[in-house]
């Protein structure tokens, strides 16, 4: 599978020296996968070419027939100042290094430099433009408040506000050859958009999937990275790594908050060097492959507490969407419940069930905690235990009762894991506020309901209905 041209825009190189530049073009490729290169043999056309590739990056020789190499770079950063220009010159001349510094260049270096710091130079600036233009286009997306491609979220049954920021800025950045972070609780929806992002890529390559949860650290590495046969006893084979599998395509790494630090270490050195080597070997190989990475566990905290590393956590932080937990978008849940309600009655072969009007109100009083992949469950259940064309409350009741696991649900959505919710306070409500207040959230989480608001508080429709009249 060929891999997408990288980066996005070209890279021009400028020189005279037609093996220089045959040379450069080589070593870009072989050691950091920089293959969108144009070359230019006559400074004369140098910036004719920008403007018409629109050309990203110039790595540019000074010492040129025709036309000096810093004229053209004062024409490049007056006409072109979004262009980065890195010199690379014959001179070794501080004074001719601060100048050009000083017109405007990124970098300059001397060739006769360790070819090691010129490519780190030339990734340096890849990255810096790739991210200029990700923020641009971020900004871009987020203020028209469109998608270009909406279909590719076709799966995610949403009309959160949310969840349609977080679907534009994936569009936005979904071309980027930096990382993206998908973080949210479980069953929020991570590989869905996980799906969606590897769509609007572009990349022909495939999506491949690994759940790196429990995996220890050698088999960690072997799925990965591959080795070559022989490379531990039992290998008997060769084995290509998910990395390969992923080539021109995504690499899906689920549950990466899991990672044991030995595995950090070697995703760091992946994505910092977009090199690695299977197992037995020592010719590295290329990382060809977009990383998007998910996890459900907050890793700002496991940075805190030294369980996921600062530098690995910077590195894949580049690019981050959060997916609100369900109890967040509440407004999701009537769209919910028809979509998984259609879906049961498919797959079961039944007609679709009609739902109680008091449905939605009951589920909007229950926190989720197992969100979008807990309520598919429970439409499920409660489809294929009916008998009826009106679908029964009672499954639905049970199985939120079993959620909370006793746990009074005003407590368990409110403050969830906090304990006492008073305890945060620093004066104490009275008996009377107290009571009062613990009506009105009732009232309100069951929108008016006596019903539902009597099951909430743990008491008779009655005894409710004569506090209230008690008021
Ligand atoms: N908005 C949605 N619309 C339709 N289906 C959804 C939506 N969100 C989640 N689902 C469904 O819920 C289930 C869980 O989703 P998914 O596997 O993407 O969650 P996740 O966040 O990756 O969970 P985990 O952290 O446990 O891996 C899947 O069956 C998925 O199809």
């Amino acid at each position: 599978m060929s891999a997408a041209p990288y980066p996005a825009f070209p890279v021009l190189l400028v020189d005279d020296e037609v093996a220089w530049l045959r040379s450069l073009r080589y070593t870009l490729q072989r050691a950091a996968g920089v293959t969108n290169v144009l070359l230019c043999e006559d400074g004369r056309e140098a910036v004719d070419l920008v403007a018409r590739h629109d050309v990203g990056l110039v790595l540019l020789d000074l010492t040129m027939p025709h036309v000096a190499g810093e004229e053209i770079l004062g024409r490049l950063t007056a006409e072109h100042p979004a262009v980065a220009v890195i010199v690379i010159s014959g001179l070794n001349q501080v004074e001719t290094a601060v100048r050009c510094v000083k017109s405007g260049a990124f970098d300059y270096y001397v060739k006769t430099t360790e070819e090691d710091r010129i490519v780190a130079g030339v990734v340096r600036a890849i990255r810096m433009l790739e991210l200029q233009r990700e923020n641009r286009d971020v900004a871009a997306h987020l203020l028209s408040g469109t998608l270009q491609h909406p279909e590719a979220f076709a799966s995610i049954v949403t009309r959160s506000r949310a969840m349609t920021t977080t679907f534009a800025y994936v569009e936005a950045v979904a071309r980027s050859s930096q990382p993206l972070l998908v973080t949210g609780e479980s069953g929020t929806g991570k590989e869905l958009v996980a799906r969606a992002a590897h769509a609007l890529s572009g990349r022909p390559g495939p999506l491949v999937t690994v759940n790196v949860a429990g995996l220890d650290d050698a088999v960690f590495a072997d799925t990965l990275f591959g080795h070559v046969r022989g490379a531990y006893t039992g290998a008997d084979q060769a084995r290509r790594g998910m990395i390969e599998e992923a080539a021109g395509g995504t690499l899906f790494l689920d549950e990466i908050g899991d990672l044991s630090i030995p595995s950090q270490v070697k995703l760091l050195r992946l994505t910092q060097e977009g090199e690695y080597f299977p197992l037995g070997s020592d010719r590295p190989k290329r990382l060809q492959a977009r990383l998007l990475v998910a996890t459900h566990q907050d890793l700002a905290a496991k940075q805190g507490d030294g369980s996921f590393r600062r530098d690995l956590y910077h590195r894949l932080h580049t690019h981050h969407v959060r997916l609100p937990p369900l109890r967040e978008r509440k407004e999701d849940l009537p769209l919910l419940l028809e979509h998984f309600l259609d879906e049961a009655a498919r797959e079961l072969g039944k007609r679709k069930p009609t739902a109680p009007r008091q449905l939605v109100q009951l589920l909007a009083t229950y926190s989720f905690p197992g969100n979008v992949r807990e309520l598919r469950a429970m439409v499920h259940d409660a489809v294929t235990r009916h008998p009826g064309s009106i679908l029964s409350m009672d499954t639905f009741r049970e199985a939120i009762e079993k959620g909370r696991g006793g746990a009074p649900p005003a407590v368990s959505a409110a403050a969830p894991g906090r304990g006492n919710p008073f305890s945060a306070l620093d004066e104490l409500p009275t008996f009377r506020e107290a009571h009062d207040l613990l009506l009105e959230e009732a009232l309100a989480r069951s929108q008016g309901n006596q019903t539902l608001a009597a099951r909430l508080l743990g008491v008779t429709q009655s005894a409710l209905s004569k506090r209230l009249k008690g008021r």
